[in-house]
């Protein structure tokens, strides 16, 4: 005995703000990660006006770091092995401009890698708070 589709149609809600992706999973996980982070790295490397605060810094172990903290701070779960911002940036008189730069170049990588501005503003409203661990001490 066959029954009639008697119910109305099915809509599907889930097209892309409902979904229950993780930040980490929106950046593109581990790869995407890696790449957004390759991407800052090689924009810091040709800013002059930021790249002095890195000449001591190791800047493989630095990568790895900052795709480890980017991971944590986008609920990816990973385990961050580094120091927290107030003491990693301790000395280094990173000013409000400093900070900007950066984070610009975070963006400009991000949408390199076609992360959505909605996925973009979600990083950098975690990352917001971090900036007077970050600067001027
Ligand atoms: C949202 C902003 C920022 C985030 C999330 C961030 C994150 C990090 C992380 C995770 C580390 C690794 C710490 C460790 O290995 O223990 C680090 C180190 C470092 N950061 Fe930042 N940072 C930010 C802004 C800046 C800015 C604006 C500058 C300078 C322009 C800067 C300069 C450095 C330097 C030079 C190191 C390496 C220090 C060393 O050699 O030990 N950071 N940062």
């Amino acid at each position: 005995v066959q029954t009639a589709e008697s119910s109305a149609p099915q809509v599907n809600l889930n097209n892309g703000n409902s979904s229950q992706q993780t930040l980490y999973q929106e950046l593109g996980g581990e790869a995407g990660l890696s790449a957004i982070v390759d991407g800052l790295l090689a924009r810091i490397a040709t800013d002059p006006r930021i790249v002095h605060h890195f000449q001591e810094t190791d800047i493989a172990l630095f990568r790895e770091r900052a795709i480890e903290h980017f991971c944590l701070v986008a609920d990816g779960g990973c385990v961050y092995h580094g120091e927290n911002m107030a003491l990693s940036h301790q000395g280094l008189n990173i000013t409000q401009a400093d900070f900007d730069a950066l984070v610009g170049h975070l963006i400009e990588s991000m949408k390199e890698q076609h992360i959505p501005l909605s996925t973009r503003n979600a990083l950098l409203n975690r990352l917001a708070p971090m900036y007077s661990d970050i600067t001027y001490h």
